[in-house]
């Protein structure tokens, strides 16, 4: 493992979503560090709205026959190399981290819950990046499908907010300009 012990600053302008892992797996040791370090996210009435499913290492491999289920729902009628081919995005990824929600009732608790959980994501993103790991903050649409809850055992009341997908690459992916800054800003008067 790279440990770059990049400045807070270097880790946030420099990450990039890593979209193209290389296969190699992430030890599960380094994701529960990185996410025990997460959870030092700011959170409103410390109600540590947050737990996880993780499969990081050797585990990983469990979760795939779950995610071929309800992301190739046809996977059964394909040919070895066509399946191979769609669910190279997966198997290449390198550990996994579900970041499951509670969803309060009340509109504001629940978009606090939102917001902290948010953090604790990019604290985790940034975390990894320094230690030359990379991540994808995921939202494909089976996190919803009740097959898939179950699957996880995410309970009513509860959303699965992220696949957050670690691993390690090859290519560091292009900058992705952001908005430019002043059309940002107006300044109060
Ligand atoms: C809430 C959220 C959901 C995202 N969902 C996806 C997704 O489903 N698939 C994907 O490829 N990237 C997803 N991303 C990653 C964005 O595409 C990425 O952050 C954006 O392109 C900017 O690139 P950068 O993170 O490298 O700066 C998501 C990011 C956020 C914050």
């Amino acid at each position: 493992m790279t440990k770059q012990s990049l400045s807070v600053r270097d880790a946030i302008i420099q990450r990039r979503s890593i979209k193209a892992f290389n296969g190699k797996k992430v030890a599960e040791e380094d994701l529960l560090a990185i996410l025990e370090d997460a959870t030092w996210a700011p959170n409103h009435g410390m109600r540590n709205p947050w737990r996880f499913i993780v499969a990081g290492g050797e585990r990983y491999e469990n979760v795939l026959p779950v995610i071929r289920e309800v992301a190739i729902p046809n996977w059964k009628q394909l040919d070895e190399e066509t399946l191979e081919k769609q669910m190279r995005k997966f198997t290449t990824v390198g550990g996994v981290v579900f970041v499951i929600v509670p969803e309060d009732v009340r509109q504001k608790e629940r978009l606090e819950d939102y917001g902290a959980a948010s953090a604790l994501i990019q604290n985790a993103q940034l975390l990894a990046w320094d230690q030359g790991i990379g991540s994808c903050w995921k939202t494909p649409p089976f996190l919803d499908n009740p097959t898939f809850r179950e699957r996880l055992g995410v309970q009513p009341g509860e959303r699965i907010m992220s696949m957050l997908q670690f691993g390690y690459y090859d290519v560091e992916p292009k900058v992705k300009e952001r908005k430019p800054f002043d059309e940002l800003v107006t300044l109060f008067e």
